[in-house]
């Protein structure tokens, strides 16, 4: 599903390498988690997945597609294979609930009457029936994050990438993000989640892909993550809401 082979990405040539020569599969239907410090490349990675920038050597292939020879304006295309959640929920604030997930098929000309049917569902999926006409600001940041994947997943993307979902939540709220997610793959979808939060991925026990200084240095099954923790709740406030 994705492929990097070989990848290197340099933004600044007098600085080390953003990735350097990394290679690795994700086959359709794995759910990985990209972990590594701050500055490891693990953003890097999920911009060259939606070419959004791209490799300075080696080549990026997601459904099959080396992604250097896709056109420019088919790459709209691309990216409505994937679903995108970030840290920081990024909703439209002046929007409902139900008009930021309908929004996102309104954009790719999904007919009223679609629309209709599947935003109920969609928002069940995550958790948030009956909470359709509600604003973002009228939300927790778990339920904002819920419509974000909401949104991301509405129009059945084959992937699903999200950089840090669970950053700006309490540990408690994180674990029924993972649920979601974790749900979400069982449905068939890939999912790559980029994080530094251990007690998540040692509680998860999926594969987990470690990224330092943009190297490669860890790709296992059912991996744990015993990793710097910048910025995160601690490991026993997370443990305990588990
Ligand atoms: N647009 C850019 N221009 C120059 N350097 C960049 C750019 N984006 C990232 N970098 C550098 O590339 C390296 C990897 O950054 P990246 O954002 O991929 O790491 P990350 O693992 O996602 O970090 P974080 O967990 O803090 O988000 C860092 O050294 C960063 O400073």
């Amino acid at each position: 599903m994705i492929r990097f082979d070989n990848v290197t990405k340099v933004y600044d040539q007098n600085s080390r390498p953003a990735l350097d020569s990394v290679s690795v599969e994700i086959d359709r239907g794995d759910f990985a988690f990209l972990v590594g410090s701050s500055g490891s490349g693990k953003s890097t990675f999920i911009r060259l997945v939606l070419k959004e920038d791209r490799a300075t050597r080696g080549a990026v292939y997601v459904a099959g597609q080396n992604v250097a020879n896709i056109p420019s304006w088919r790459v709209p295309k691309l990216r409505r294979g994937i679903g995108v959640v970030f840290q920081d929920f990024r909703l439209l604030p002046n929007k409902t609930v139900a008009s930021n997930v309908a929004f996102a098929m309104q954009v790719i000309g999904k007919s009223r009457a679609v629309i209709r049917e599947t935003v109920p569902e969609v928002l069940k999926t995550v958790g948030l029936e009956g909470k359709d006409h509600r604003m973002p600001h009228e939300l927790s940041g778990g339920e904002q994050q819920r419509v974000a994947i909401a949104r991301a997943i509405v129009n059945k993307p084959g992937i699903l990438l999200a950089d840090e979902p669970t950053g700006n939540l309490d540990p408690t709220t994180s674990m029924g993000i993972m649920n979601v997610l974790d749900r979400i793959n069982q449905n068939g979808t890939t999912v790559v989640m980029a994080t530094h939060d251990n007690v998540i991925v040692n509680h998860m026990r999926r594969r987990v892909i470690e990224l330092q200084d943009g190297r490669m240095v860890r790709d296992e099954a059912h991996g744990i993550y015993v990793g710097s923790q910048e910025g995160q709740p601690s490991t026993e406030a997370k443990e305990s809401a588990l």
